[in-house]
């Protein structure tokens, strides 16, 4: 399933054959009529296969309920983000991958139940909260932080319902959440709707008492992350100077860059406050939730009126790592830190792009302070 690197688009994976399908089923029908069972296996598999591997393929429910289309909703303003320039190994980037215990267990699978007898008690609800943020803010560790706790339930896999799968409907997306007992919250995570201009109508559509958790960081960091990312799937892409600056470091920022244009929180939470009070925000400081993981965790539980159950004794500091990890992760009892791709060393950057990057972003930094009435202490 391919990443667009921020950028939202409309979902893909529903519509018609695409031209490698045409081309596919136009050779099949010149067959020889002599293999009609061989040519109807054929058809079968290819539309199978096409269907099932789009970009919303990933997320796919236990059963297809007939999906009514989501409601429509009035345009969204004409200020709103437009896409930035996208990296080719950007958009080609897998998903960030559920963590292995959340593949294998319950909330992970699509629609799966932590325990076996949870597959068959309470119901699948929309998400009350939702992880809408940021690329490379440390979005799965939360997510695999909160799912300690017993009274959240959440998705493992990204849905991109928001974003991409839109047009698969609502039914479709609550066919994807896993069950939950009356108390239990549903939650998912899907980083790239905080830049998605879509997003925050389509899920006040959805319901307009959403909680909704960002996860933001140093946005330079988080750049380098980002271009990190993209530099593990093709090795050959421009250096970050390069990508960063219209004409090398003497030009300026550019900002169509995904990696850049995610960074400019202001801009992003300009849009989702047209739709939904500040109230309805937790912004989790990233660099917090790897200093102070437990406080940061005792926040967002207070924000999801939850029980503080998760507390300092479910973290441990791992050396080799150097970051903190679960004692006990959800359906399993040995110690888990998250996968490879979460807190990778980074490449180096030279001091003068950093700095020269520090002083873009901080004017929207200061701006982004005063409107969530927080300091994350960036400059
Ligand atoms: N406990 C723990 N373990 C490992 N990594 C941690 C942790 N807490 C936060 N982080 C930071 O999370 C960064 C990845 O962010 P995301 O999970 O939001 O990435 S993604 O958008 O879903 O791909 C990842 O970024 P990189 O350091 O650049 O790899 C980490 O810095």
């Amino acid at each position: 399933m391919g990443r667009s690197g921020g950028g939202g688009g409309e979902g893909s994976g529903a519509g018609g054959p695409g031209p490698g399908l045409r081309a596919h089923l136009g050779a099949l029908l010149r067959a020889p009529p002599r293999a009609p069972l061989l040519l109807s296996v054929l058809l079968l598999g290819t539309y199978f296969f096409y269907c099932l591997s789009g970009p919303c393929a990933a997320a796919r429910p236990p059963s297809q309920p007939a999906a009514p289309p989501a409601t429509r909703a009035p345009q969204p303003p004409s200020w709103a983000p437009r896409p930035g320039r996208l990296l080719p190994a950007a958009a080609a980037e897998p998903e960030d991958p559920p963590e292995p215990e959340a593949q294998r267990g319950g909330a992970g699978t699509p629609g799966g139940g932590g325990l076996p007898l949870a597959s068959s008690f309470g119901s699948r609800r929309f998400p009350q909260a939702l992880i809408v943020g940021v690329k490379k803010g440390g979005t799965r560790a939360l997510l695999e932080f909160l799912r300690v706790h017993p009274d959240v339930r959440a998705l493992g896999a990204e849905p991109h319902f928001f974003d991409r799968c839109y047009n698969k409907g609502l039914a479709w997306y609550r066919s994807l959440m896993p069950r939950t007992l009356d108390g239990q919250i549903t939650m998912e995570k899907t980083p790239s709707y905080f830049v998605t201009k879509e997003a925050p109508r389509r899920i006040h559509n959805m319901s307009q008492d959403t909680k909704l958790i960002v996860v933001v960081r140093n946005p330079v960091t988080r750049a380098i992350s980002d271009y990190t990312q993209t530099l593990s799937k093709n090795p050959s892409i421009p250096s970050f100077q390069a990508l960063a600056f219209r004409n090398g470091s003497s030009g300026l920022v550019d900002t169509a860059w995904s990696a850049v244009r995610i960074g400019i929180y202001a801009k992003h939470l300009d849009n989702w406050l047209q739709y939904f009070p500040l109230s309805h925000f937790l912004f989790v400081s990233g660099e917090r939730l790897v200093s102070d993981p437990a406080g940061e965790m005792g926040r967002v539980q207070d924000f999801l009126g939850l029980k503080r159950v998760v507390t300092d004794k479910h973290f441990y500091f791992n050396e080799t790592k150097g970051f903190p990890c679960l004692k006990k992760p959800e359906g399993s009892s040995r110690p888990r830190c998250l996968g490879k791709s979460k807190g990778r060393p980074h490449p180096h950057i030279e001091e003068h792009v950093v700095q020269r990057l520090r002083e873009f972003y901080r004017p929207f930094n200061l701006k982004f302070y005063q409107m969530t009435g927080q300091d994350f202490g960036w400059d």
